[in-house]
């Protein structure tokens, strides 16, 4: 069912219909369709180059579409721009690079660009420390909304993304390798922090190349290749080996006939 759209009974959340992006003669994304519903967590995997990031960047506003619809609960709508992911969609985008100021503290980071303001001019500092304590206590943490960004862990940080999907109330989280840059001992707590962001009915779109962190918290993998999705796979009794199988199944053919 390549390309294809999910059988199922809930109203998606995100409708993406025959998105399409080139970079001069590269298709990195083309012709995309694909469905996302509330409380599904969704893996995207793929070779190097085969479009996931460019993807992202579409959903998220960071780069303009050339063709292709979206429906955000079923009304059509457009990226604009990540403010408008953010506000108007309630899309939280948690980078690999977490695009995060290192030099500002915790809760200047969970509320960057939507400040909390007293009158509308005075920021309300109290009010955003106060309000960063109480989902870092969520998220069982013991970071503290004072403390600089740049002095944490990859994985303490990542939290620090995180939160702000969870202080502005986001409906869908899109993560790109989450789990790259922290330590192995750090990868189990996010990913049980996406379990758990499920549980809440969120909705989660997961890049990674991680193919067992995908498979530990996936509803739904969708493979991507050359641009286009080349599989969506149920994750039931799907081992790594039938990831890979799928991820590189051109190499394997062009393989076989030389
Ligand atoms: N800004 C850009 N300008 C030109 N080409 C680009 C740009 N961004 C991506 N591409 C090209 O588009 C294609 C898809 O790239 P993309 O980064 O989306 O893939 P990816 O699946 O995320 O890869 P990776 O797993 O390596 O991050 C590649 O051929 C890449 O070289």
């Amino acid at each position: 069912m390549s390309n294809d759209v999910a059988k199922h009974e809930k109203t998606p959340l995100l409708s993406i219909r025959g998105l399409t992006k080139s970079f001069g003669q590269i298709k990195a994304v083309d012709n995309v369709s694909l469905d996302v519903f509330p409380g599904e967590v969704v893996g995207l995997i793929g070779d190097n180059g085969a479009g996931k990031s460019t993807f992202l960047s579409l959903l998220s506003g960071y780069n303009k579409k050339d063709r292709g619809d979206f429906y955000y609960k079923g009304e059509k709508v457009s990226f604009s721009s990540p403010r408008t992911s953010r506000r108007n969609l309630k899309i939280e985008m948690v980078y690999q690079n977490l695009s995060l100021a290192p030099d500002l503290a915790v809760w200047q980071n969970a509320f960057l660009g939507e400040e909390v303001r007293r009158f509308g001019v005075f920021l309300n500092a109290p009010k955003m420390i106060e309000k960063t304590a109480r989902v870092l206590k969520t998220l069982n943490s013991k970071v503290r909304p004072t403390d600089q960004v740049g002095a944490l862990s990859g994985g303490e940080q990542q939290l620090v993304a995180i939160s702000r999907a969870l202080l502005f109330s986001r409906d869908l989280i899109i993560m790109d390798e989450p789990t790259a840059a922290i330590s192995v001992s750090k990868i189990a707590d996010v990913l049980k922090l996406i379990k758990d962001l499920k549980a809440d009915g969120k909705s989660i779109i997961l890049v990674s190349h991680r193919l067992e962190d995908i498979l530990t918290v996936a509803d739904r993998i969708v493979v991507f290749a050359h641009g286009k999705i080349r599989d969506i796979l149920v994750n039931q009794n799907l081992s790594i080996e039938d990831l890979v199988r799928v991820m590189f199944q051109d190499r394997s053919v062009k393989k076989g006939e030389s």
